[in-house]
C-alpha cells in the first residue's frame, strides 16, 4: 500500500496538542477544526459525555470534509473529580479553583474518540447520517483502559462509525499556593481541561499517572490505531 491508497485521517480538532499526536502515526492528515455542541445533560455518565462529544464533533466535519476516501477523527477530554466534571477553566479564578481542588490527590481524566469513514463512490457510501443513531453494535474492550463500539456498517460489512472511550487516573502531589498562582501565570492550565497539562510544566505537579499518557494529553494513539485496523489503516503499511 501506498500513501495515495490510504484515505486521509481528517482531525476534527483545534488542538495543537491532538494534531501532534495524531501526526506520529505517520498516516495523510489534514484538520478541520469542529464547531459542535458541546454541551450535555448533567446525567451523563463520564464516559458517554466523551464519546458522544468525540462523535458530535466528528459528524460536524462531514458536510465541510466532502465526498471523498477519509477517516474523520473527533476527540473530547474532562477531567473527574469526586463525580463532578470539570472541563476548561473560564478564567483564572476557576483555574485556581480547580488546581486547588485536584492537588494532592487523585482524579480520574476520560477521553473520548470517534471515528466516521467517507467514501468517495456512492455505491460504497453506506454512511447516511440517520445511520449515526445506530446504537449498539460490536464492543471492544481495550483490557481496563476503554473500550468502543461499531455503531453501525456498510453493506460491505466494513465499519462506518466507531467511538469509545479511555480513562485514566492521575495524582496530583500537594501544591502550595504560591505554586498554583506560579503555574496560572504561566499561562498554560487555561486552555486544557482540569486546568493542568500533564505534558508542559504541570508534569513538575504529577506523581503518578495510571492509564494512558496520550488519552490524559488528549488523544489515545493506541485507541485510534485499533479503530483503524477495523477499517484496514495501519500505519505499519506504509513505504
Ligand atoms: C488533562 C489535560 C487536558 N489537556 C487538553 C486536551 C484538550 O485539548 C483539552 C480539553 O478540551 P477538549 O474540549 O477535549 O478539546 P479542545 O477544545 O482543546 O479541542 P477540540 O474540541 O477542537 O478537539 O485539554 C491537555 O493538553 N493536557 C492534559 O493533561
Amino acid at each position: 500500500m501506498n500513501d495515495n491508497s490510504i484515505p486521509s485521517i481528517i482531525l476534527a480538532s483545534g488542538s495543537p496538542r491532538r494534531r501532534e499526536l495524531l501526526s506520529l502515526l505517520g498516516l495523510p492528515l489534514e484538520v478541520i477544526p469542529s464547531e459542535a455542541d458541546e454541551s450535555f445533560p448533567p446525567e451523563w455518565a463520564p464516559e458517554r459525555i466523551v464519546s458522544e462529544l468525540a462523535l458530535r464533533k466528528a459528524e460536524a466535519v462531514i458536510p465541510l470534509a466532502g465526498k471523498r476516501d477519509a477517516v474523520i477523527v473527533g476527540s473530547d477530554t474532562i477531567v473527574v473529580l469526586d463525580g463532578r466534571v470539570l472541563g476548561k477553566p473560564a478564567n483564572e479564578k476557576e483555574s485556581r479553583e480547580m488546581l486547588s481542588a485536584l492537588q494532592g490527590r487523585s482524579h480520574k481524566v476520560y477521553t473520548g474518540l470517534a471515528c466516521i469513514r467517507l467514501w468517495e463512490r456512492e455505491v460504497n457510501a453506506a454512511l447516511r447520517l440517520e445511520e449515526l443513531g445506530t446504537r449498539g453494535g460490536e464492543t471492544i474492550k481495550l483490557g481496563d483502559l476503554g473500550q468502543f463500539s461499531i455503531l453501525s456498517e456498510s453493506p460491505a460489512g466494513t465499519p462506518a462509525v466507531m467511538a469509545g472511550y479511555t480513562e485514566s487516573r492521575v495524582t496530583f502531589r500537594p501544591m502550595s499556593g504560591e505554586e498554583i498562582g506560579g503555574y496560572i501565570r504561566t499561562g498554560e492550565p487555561l486552555d486544557k481541561a482540569g486546568s493542568y497539562g500533564i505534558q508542559g510544566i504541570g508534569s513538575v505537579f504529577i506523581e503518578k499517572i495510571e492509564g494512558d499518557f496520550y488519552s490524559v494529553m488528549g488523544l489515545p494513539l493506541n485507541l485510534l490505531y485499533q479503530m483503524l485496523l477495523r477499517y484496514s489503516i495501519s500505519p505499519f503499511n506504509i513505504g
